[in-house]
């Protein structure tokens, strides 16, 4: 696998610094994800694929621990507020002087300067920071979030497996490590540039919900059908458009132009009525095979199943038969494996890591018995 042979070190976050370190794993690093001591169960979803190392950080002896697992590592992703690791002497300048080959990675909603870099906040804030949540949401409506993908995995997550990424492409030059500062704010409007960049070309001069991707238009929205269920309209350019038509069983000639945004309300009540009259599977049988851009919204339960998606392999299943998504993209010669087996629990693998790592037998007991790292005995020994 292409990150085959990378060792990552995740302090255990929320959700984007999570799904950082599964993209990873996904492609071949050994992720080992440090947990707290005395935490029942770990709430890490994105937990594909890593190791669990439960370290008491409060502890001298375990800050120590993590400063020699850093010196063995390749990458460090830290998701805590600004100051917070500086606060346990691990911060970057401790880090890099002991290993300066170490990528050192923090993952911040702010980013660590200005006068929010200290401040609480989640995905639906740094989304507001970024200047998209404005653009989103329909006509005469209040800014709507959709789900926490935008700022925490685009913006967060996802642009922060590229940092590293990146900087371990560097590090093959220049033989040095650095620091990457990854701020939600930041990826979230950098994965928007085409938004700020194409308002020089009037896409988005109108209010929001009013233009050509944000649901103001009418070729490009969803509609409810005849069984209660959903079809997604992406027909844009003329040619695309005039298949749309055809499918709905519309003349072109006895309708407005397409791009008439005064009879966008009058077009869009014609889909809708269209699409009210036939089920979801009537109309992808009526469109599937045309240039129509017309699909199925489909659900959780309805994608894998699906005939494209299950050619391709798209979705997985783990060991305890739940689908997922497979890594994004494909590599030809080396794509990524994802572990298929259960997320570890907190500190399941502490004892076998740091043997990995070096660590005595003597010493670990020691560690064990003095509380500064835990294993999760019972499932370790499954
Ligand atoms: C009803 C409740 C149900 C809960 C269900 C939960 C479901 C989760 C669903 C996912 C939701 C995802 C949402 C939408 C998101 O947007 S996630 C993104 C959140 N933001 C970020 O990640 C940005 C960067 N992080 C931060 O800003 C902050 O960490 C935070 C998220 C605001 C949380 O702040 P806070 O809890 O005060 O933590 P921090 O200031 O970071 O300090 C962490 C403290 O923990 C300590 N710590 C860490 N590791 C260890 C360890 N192994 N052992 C011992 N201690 C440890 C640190 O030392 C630090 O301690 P201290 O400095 O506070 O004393």
């Amino acid at each position: 696998m292409a990150l085959a042979g990378v060792r990552v070190i995740e302090l255990a976050g929320l959700a984007p610094a999570p799904f950082c370190g599964m993209i990873l794993a996904d492609f071949g690093a050994k992720v080992i994800r440090v947990d707290r001591t005395k935490v029942a169960m770990s709430m890490d979803t994105q937990a594909r694929g890593k190791r669990s190392v439960a370290i008491n950080l409060k502890t001298e002896a375990g800050r120590t621990l993590l400063r020699k697992l850093c010196v063995q590592s390749d990458v460090v992703l830290e998701p805590y507020r600004k100051g917070v690791m500086e606060k346990l002497g691990l911060g970057p300048r401790e880090l890099l002087m002991e290993n300066p080959r170490l990528i050192y990675t923090r993952l911040t909603g702010y980013g660590q300067s200005g006068s929010y870099a200290t401040a609480a906040g989640h995905d639906i804030n740094y989304l507001a920071m970024s200047g998209l949540l404005s653009r989103l949401g329909r006509s005469g409506e209040k800014p709507y979030a959709p789900l926490n993908l935008v700022a925490d995995f685009a913006g967060g997550g996802l642009t922060c497996a590229l940092g590293i990424v990146l900087a371990l492409l560097e590090r093959t030059k220049s033989g040095k490590g650095q620091v990457i500062d990854a701020s939600m704010v930041e990826g979230a409007a950098y994965t928007g540039s085409f938004v700020w960049k194409s308002r020089s070309v009037g896409l988005w001069d109108r209010s929001r919900g009013e233009n050509l991707l944000d649901s103001g238009a009418p070729f490009y929205d969803t509609y409810e059908t005849s069984d209660g269920k959903h079809m997604a309209v992406g027909a844009i350019e003329p040619q695309f458009y005039k298949q749309l038509l055809q499918g709905l069983g519309l003349d072109a000639g006895e309708l407005p132009p397409q791009m008439s945004f005064d009879d966008w309300p009058e077009l869009r009540r014609l889909f809708t009525q269209r699409f009210a009259s036939k089920t979801q599977a009537d109309w992808s049988r009526v469109f599937d095979g045309t240039d129509a851009c017309v699909t199925p919204v489909l659900t959780f339960d309805q994608v894998s199943s699906h005939p494209h998606n299950q050619e391709r392999g798209s979705f997985v299943k783990d060991s305890s038969g739940d689908e997922s998504p497979r890594p994004a993209p494909v590599l030809s010669r080396t794509p990524a494996e994802p572990g298929l087996g259960s997320n570890p629990d907190t500190g399941e693998h502490t004892v076998e890591v740091l043997a990995e790592y070096g660590f005595k037998s003597a010493e670990i007991e020691q560690m064990l018995a003095a509380g500064v790292v835990e294993c999760n005995a019972v499932k370790a020994k499954l």
